[in-house]
């Protein structure tokens, strides 16, 4: 089990070091445009799963949203601290 702070400093250490059996290096390699409907996707997917089949699919599948959203933070170039002022 890992953080939400954990996970994101894992994943920016990959791509800091261009970890070549990376699937988050791969993910930025093709860009913002990929990453963002990656994004869209596994929130739908969240959604029908939160609706449609239970909370335990629902939870798998919010793992993934958040993974593609710190994917797409450090694609932008932003930290933790960027979006949680926000909060
Ligand atoms: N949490 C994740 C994670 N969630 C999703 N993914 C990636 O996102 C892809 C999901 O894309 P798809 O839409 O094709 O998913 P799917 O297979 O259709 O699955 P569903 O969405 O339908 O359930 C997966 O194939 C993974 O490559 C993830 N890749 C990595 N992580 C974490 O990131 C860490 C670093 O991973 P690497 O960069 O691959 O080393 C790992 O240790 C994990 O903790």
């Amino acid at each position: 089990m890992k953080t939400f702070e954990e996970l994101f400093a894992e994943l920016k250490a990959k791509a800091e070091q261009q970890d070549p059996g990376s699937s988050t290096v791969a993910a930025l390699e093709r860009g913002v445009h990929f990453i963002g409907k990656k994004v869209v996707e596994e929130a739908a997917e969240s959604w029908m799963a939160a609706e449609h089949e239970g909370p335990q699919r629902a939870a798998e599948e919010i793992s993934q949203l958040l993974y593609q959203a710190q994917v797409l933070m450090i694609a932008t170039g932003l930290e933790l601290e960027d979006v949680y002022r926000h909060l």
